[in-house]
């Protein structure tokens, strides 16, 4: 019989009715109390790590997650993750960063409506991903309405249905039907072992372009942050006529502060080389985010720049592929 861990972190599969609405409050028990599927011949363990809304959740939190895994990794065949969906793919794209090298299936999962509620989704999520837990499988996965996905590659779409989740730039590992995986594809194994990297600075930001963004607002980002992330329009570029952000940009990085330009589109990723607006700013050393979704490169950016701060280094962390989180090969110049 397989032995999973299941490490309980809040969210609202685990939330009952407070004063104030909707708030976390079940324990990792109480889950498996109420999910009390008989089919499963699984031998579960719990722990309960913390009892937030995902919303709460901070990079240090992401820490204790991936250090929970890595302390209990000998003992169990696979794991499963409860969490809150508002930050659950930031908290799947941290984790396929901080465990490199998995050879058994860590599996992040929660609901949009609370377990202890008539009508749920938590019972077949859960029940899922503990059945995906059992496969022999590595890495960092997500598993939500019946599929599964990379973890750096979910991203939450929708507030209330229970298809919150999809795969965004990378079809669905499989799909999950009364009990039943059907593979579309499978991440290659390799011989590699486990490695805990939980170096991690929070100091970066995210920067939603809309027209009239003032460019002053660098002023004040340069102070804040090692990293900042331009979610540009497109393929990419940012304005230069009138609010002309380009000087700001390149005092940023003449500071040090490392800048990437990606995209508010979801799909397909960008080519900043395509359009005047794009190769003006792809003049200065920035970092090019491909197909990557912003939840991977927020969590890769502070892994990065956990490590070293040097432009060069981050951009090579940054654009080479890691546990599937980017599939676009460079576009340059000519
Ligand atoms: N569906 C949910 O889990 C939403 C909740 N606010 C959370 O992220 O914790």
């Amino acid at each position: 019989m397989k032995k999973l861990l299941l490490l309980a972190t809040g969210g609202t599969i685990a939330s009952i009715e407070g004063e104030e609405g909707l708030v976390p409050g079940l324990s990792a028990k109480d889950l498996l109390d109420y999910f009390n599927d008989t089919s499963l011949s699984v031998d579960v363990t719990y722990q309960i790590l913390m009892n937030r809304d995902s919303t709460n959740m901070q990079p240090e939190h992401w820490v204790e997650i991936a250090e929970a895994v890595h302390q209990n990794y000998d003992q169990y065949d696979g794991f499963v993750i409860t969490h809150g969906t508002d930050t659950l793919s930031f908290t799947s794209a941290a984790l396929s960063y901080m465990l490199q090298g998995l050879q058994k299936p860590v599996v992040v999962t929660g609901s949009q409506v609370p377990i202890s509620f008539k009508h749920t989704d938590a019972k077949k999520n859960l029940s899922d991903a503990l059945l995906f837990a059992c496969e022999n499988i590595g890495g960092v996965f997500v598993v939500f309405d019946g599929r599964v996905m990379m973890g750096t590659r979910a991203v939450k779409m929708r507030t209330k249905s229970y298809d919150a989740f999809e795969s965004i730039n990378l079809p669905y590992v499989a799909m999950i039907k009364e009990n039943r995986i059907t593979y579309y594809w499978q991440p290659e194994r390799n011989e590699l072992k486990l490695t805990l990297d939980t170096s991690l600075c929070p100091d970066v930001f995210v920067l939603k372009l809309h027209p009239g963004t003032n460019p002053e607002i660098f002023d004040f980002l340069k102070k804040l942050y090692k990293g900042v992330i331009i979610e540009s329009y497109g393929n990419g570029g940012v304005p230069f006529e009138q609010r002309n952000l380009l000087p700001k940009i390149k005092e940023l990085i003449d500071e040090g502060v490392v800048v990437l330009i990606s995209t508010q589109c979801l799909e397909e990723g960008g080519d900043l080389y395509l359009y005047e607006v794009g190769r003006k700013v792809a003049q200065y050393d920035v970092i090019l985010s491909g197909d990557m979704n912003k939840e991977a490169i927020v969590a890769k950016l502070m892994w990065a720049l956990g490590k070293t701060t040097n432009i060069i280094e981050v951009k090579q962390i940054i654009e080479t592929p890691l546990a599937w989180d980017l599939s676009i090969t460079w576009d340059t110049e000519d």
